[in-house]
């Protein structure tokens, strides 16, 4: 028992290392999702209504997906964003048997070209597929952009995190194909195709140009995969040649993590790409390394609709209690703005967050701060 206690005390000094905010990078100026290679794969095409105002289909999701989406309205409204909500409904339906969404919530998206969306439960081992792995299939949201940035203030080991995530969206490990071969035997089906790598892997070149990173690194497994991975790692090689000016290598993903767990400035200069699971599995690994997944933020990125949402899930542990750090959906909400073009919109609300987290007043319990969701909120909207 004694051990138990004190490897949480332990485990709490690693999480919640907070010092003073002496480490001030230059973040707030920091554009987390540039737009070229945006205006160059899947440019915005919503449209103003006639009150100024762009409408977003919302979904608000399950668990902790309510209150951090109360926290993002509350500081568009305050920065007066020029956003009109449209919420959705997305309980799965039953469509020829298979799961579904709601034909109003996919008609919005649609309509709307942009959603935010707050994290869907999925039920473990039986139940309905994953309404998450659903919307993007949906909306063939082919890249799964996840950048994962220092917080300046909230001092973690690394000071200088900046990592950029992309990860095939639609099929690979979560293409949900599996099936009992005989009683005790089973198998799910690893599906890549040539046609979804070549999708992804180009938006990557094409987003580390717009960035300015000078490298793309594919992270795999075609040592054991050797024809799906393969697949993805041949794809990469062909497309790298449209690239001449970004340097292209490839690294195994064991060692991808031993490494960024271990020093993850090296990955500073460039953009990961790699199948489904990878990126789904790594990307919780960065955030731990600037304070947890209330801090980063993600978009499904198709050629038509895009949706963003926090890399985190429904917190269910924590549901309810206005304990959730709004932090990593409201800078995805941002991500959002940049991709309308709403860029003036999307600095101040970020200055104003980054700003708060920076002074390190008023943190949500996950950055070992005592601030309930709403409380934090309104310290960024005391900003705007
Ligand atoms: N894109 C999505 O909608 C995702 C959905 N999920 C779903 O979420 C459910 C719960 O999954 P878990 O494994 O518990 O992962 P989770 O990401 O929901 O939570 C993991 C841990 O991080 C904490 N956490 C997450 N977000 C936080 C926030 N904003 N503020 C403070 N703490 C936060 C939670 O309290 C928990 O201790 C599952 O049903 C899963 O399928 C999981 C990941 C992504
Ligand atoms: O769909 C799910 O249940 C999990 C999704 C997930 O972990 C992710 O998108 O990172
Ligand atoms: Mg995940």
């Amino acid at each position: 028992m004694l051990a138990a206690r004190n490897f949480s005390a332990a485990r709490q000094t690693l999480r919640f290392p907070r010092v003073a905010p002496s480490f001030v990078a230059p973040i707030s100026q920091v554009r987390f999702y540039a737009s070229p290679a945006q205006e160059a794969v899947a440019k915005f095409k919503g449209q103003k209504g006639s009150d100024g105002k762009y409408t977003v289909t919302l979904i608000e999701g399950d668990g902790i997906g309510p209150e951090i989406a109360q926290s993002v309205k509350d500081i568009f409204e305050a920065a007066k964003a020029p956003v009109k909500w449209e919420s959705v409904d997305v309980t799965p339906i039953l469509k020829d048997g298979k799961t579904a969404i709601p034909d109003d919530a996919i008609a919005s998206v649609r309509r709307n070209f942009v959603a935010l969306k707050g994290p869907l439960a999925t039920p473990v081992g039986k139940g309905h597929v994953s309404l998450n792995l659903t919307l993007r299939r949906t909306f063939n949201l082919f890249a799964n952009l996840r950048p994962c940035k220092s917080i300046a203030g909230y001092k973690t080991p690394y000071d200088n995190v900046d990592t950029v995530l992309i990860r095939e969206n639609t099929e690979g490990e979560y293409s949900g194909i599996e099936h009992v071969v005989v009683d005790g035997v089973v198998q799910s089906i690893k599906l890549i195709t040539k046609e979804a790598s070549e999708r992804v892997l180009r938006f990557a070149f094409q987003y580390a140009q717009s960035i300015n990173k000078k490298k793309v690194r594919v992270v795999h497994k075609a040592t054991i995969m050797k024809m799906s991975d393969g697949l993805f790692l041949n794809t990469a090689r062909e497309i790298a040649k449209d690239f001449p000016d970004v340097e292209f290598d490839a690294e195994l993903l064991d060692n991808s993590c031993l490494k960024i767990v271990t020093d993850p400035t090296p990955y500073n200069d460039k953009v990961l790409v790699m199948p489904n699971l990878y990126g789904d599995i790594l990307s919780d690994m960065c955030a731990g390394l600037i304070g947890g997944l209330g801090l980063t933020p993600s978009g499904n990125i198709g050629d038509e609709c895009s949706i963003f949402e926090a890399v985190h899930g429904s917190a269910p542990d924590i549901a309810g209690q206005g304990l959730a750090n709004p932090t990593a959906l409201l800078l995805s909400s941002i991500m959002m703005l940049q991709h309308m073009g709403l860029h003036d919109h999307a600095a101040r609300i970020q200055k104003a967050t980054f700003d708060t987290l920076a002074e390190g007043k008023a943190l949500t319990g996950d950055l070992g701060g005592k601030a309930k969701t709403h409380e934090y909120a309104q310290a960024i909207m005391s900003r705007l």
